[in-house]
């Protein structure tokens, strides 16, 4: 089934530090942002990208899309102040029908088939996210002191694309927006006006890449890809 999918990739990548958007750090020589759009490119099933970008990157992601004959970006939109806004920007490119996608430009290692679940069980449920469980003790802190350990059997570590119909994606960012209340992922703003969100699980490999670190698990997760 056909998706249109929405990339927010207009970061500053404060966690990262290296004075740039992290979606231009190379991995293997080739863009992070480059690595995402390779896996939509080449989904024969998404039928447009809707990339938002900052004015500062503009120049630089218009040569990357030529130099790596990426097609199907179909609407380049303005980032805005928070990874939410920049997503709003972008669903009001995508129509009123159909499957949209959510996916962090910063996440390369996103997997087509899972892709492909998530589109087929948000058609049926409305939303969709890709998850895995969490795999820390994980325990809720104030002032350095342990207030309490939460029940890890029920927590999952939330990634993206996240999957939905697009009337419903529109009508929880329209209330988040009137209410101004700010989520960290799209799935939440749907939680919030009482639909349902249904989980897939995903894969550990579906990293984001926030800080140094990740630049060395993504090394890894190539080579150990490329054998
Ligand atoms: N105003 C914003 C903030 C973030 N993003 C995008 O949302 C994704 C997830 O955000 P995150 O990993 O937090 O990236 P940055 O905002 O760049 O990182 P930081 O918070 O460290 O500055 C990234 O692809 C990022 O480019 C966006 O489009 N618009
Ligand atoms: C959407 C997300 O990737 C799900 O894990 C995450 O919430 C984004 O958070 P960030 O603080 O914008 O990196």
């Amino acid at each position: 089934m056909a998706y249109k999918v929405i990339i927010p990739a207009a970061g500053q990548g404060k966690r990262m530090g290296a004075g740039k958007n992290k979606l231009l750090l190379e991995l293997n020589n080739v863009p992070i942002l480059i690595h995402t759009l390779f896996v939509f490119e080449n989904d024969e099933t998404c039928d447009g990208v809707i990339l938002a970008i900052s004015s500062e990157d503009e120049k630089s992601f218009k040569t990357l899309l030529q130099t790596y004959q990426i097609k199907k970006v179909q609407a380049l939109v303005p980032g805005g102040k928070e990874r939410q806004h920049s997503v709003y920007n972008g669903l009001k490119e995508i129509g009123s029908e159909g499957i949209v996608l959510v996916h962090d430009g910063a996440r390369p290692f996103v997997d087509k088939k899972q892709i492909h679940q998530l589109v087929e069980v948000s058609s049926k449920e409305g939303a969709a996210v890709l998850a895995v469980p969490v795999k820390d003790t994980i325990k809720r802190v104030n002032h350095s002191e342990v207030v309490e350990t939460v029940e890890r059997s029920s927590l999952w570590a939330i990634q993206t694309p996240q999957a939905f119909r697009v009337s419903l994606l529109v009508k929880a960012h329209k209330k988040a927006d009137e209410d101004n209340y700010l989520g960290t992922d799209d799935a939440s703003l749907v939680e919030r006006i009482n639909e349902p969100v249904k989980i897939v699980e995903g894969n550990y490999d579906n990293i984001k890449i926030t800080t140094p670190e990740d630049l060395y698990f993504a090394e890894a997760i190539i080579r150990k890809r490329q054998s």
